[in-house]
């Protein structure tokens, strides 16, 4: 098996890894996707980077809020408290990761939040908002799993567990991927998601095979957006 269809963490026969194993054609896709190729060896041009940052920040507020409708939905005290930690995470990512290249590109945070968001941008996040506020716990993790799990691999195969080179002009962006503690996101979530999985009808599982697909190929696109920096119509 190659690093790139090694899954981030290895999750034998599990719901998870099935998920993973559906989709895996659409998996190495992300890869081999120009933006993200350009992103791991430096060359993307400076204009995709900004537009991508500026789209990322409005998706990831609406992730935040997801994480914090998961937390209204479980009666365990423990996994409450990881998704009002993991709600806090993206928008400490947001903040870190964004406004240190918005204040490189000279954009206020006015700026950035005024943004109107993309087509894919807004789908996507329409998706992910329809879910977690009228599906079921299990199906708002799968919604949110392949964010958290393809970031954590695409960090792990442009860095190939080294450090970005001296000058890379991306290098915070591959650092906060290719951390371990950013894989944890992905494996937590894994960890759920087989557990809850398991009181499960083959019809809801049959659900949660079609929502990953979904998240799945919106990741797709969104680095397809920002390669083409795409917008509405005039
Ligand atoms: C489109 C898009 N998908 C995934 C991430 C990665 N990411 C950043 S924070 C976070 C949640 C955990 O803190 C996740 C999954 C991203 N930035 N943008």
């Amino acid at each position: 098996m190659s690093a790139a269809e090694r899954p981030a963490t290895s999750a034998g026969g599990s719901l998870s890894a099935r998920l993973r194993e559906s989709v895996l054609p659409l998996w190495q896709r992300q890869l081999q996707h120009p933006f993200v190729v350009a992103l791991g060896d430096g060359s993307l041009p400076r204009a995709n980077f900004e537009f991508y940052i500026r789209q990322d920040a409005l998706f990831l507020d609406v992730l935040a809020k997801c994480f914090a409708y998961a937390a209204t939905r479980s009666e365990d005290h423990a996994e409450i408290e990881q998704f009002g930690r993991l709600l806090l995470n993206t928008l400490v990512v947001e903040q870190d990761l964004h406004r240190r290249y918005g204040e490189r590109f000279g954009l206020t945070p006015e700026q950035m939040a005024a943004t109107p968001m993309a087509p894919t941008n807004y789908a996507y996040t329409r998706h992910l908002l329809t879910i977690a506020t009228t599906g079921s716990l299990p199906e708002i993790i799968t919604s949110m799993l392949p964010c958290a799990w393809i970031y954590a691999e695409v960090g792990t195969h442009l860095t190939g567990n080294r450090p970005p080179a001296p000058g890379h002009p991306y290098a915070d962006w591959l650092r906060t991927y290719a951390d371990p503690e950013f894989d944890a996101v992905g494996r937590w979530l894994r960890e759920r998601l087989d557990l809850h999985a398991e009181r499960l009808s083959a019809a809801a599982i049959a659900r949660l095979y079609e929502i990953f697909r979904i998240s799945t190929c919106y990741e797709w696109l969104f680095w397809e957006m920002a390669w083409r920096q795409e917008q509405w119509l005039a």
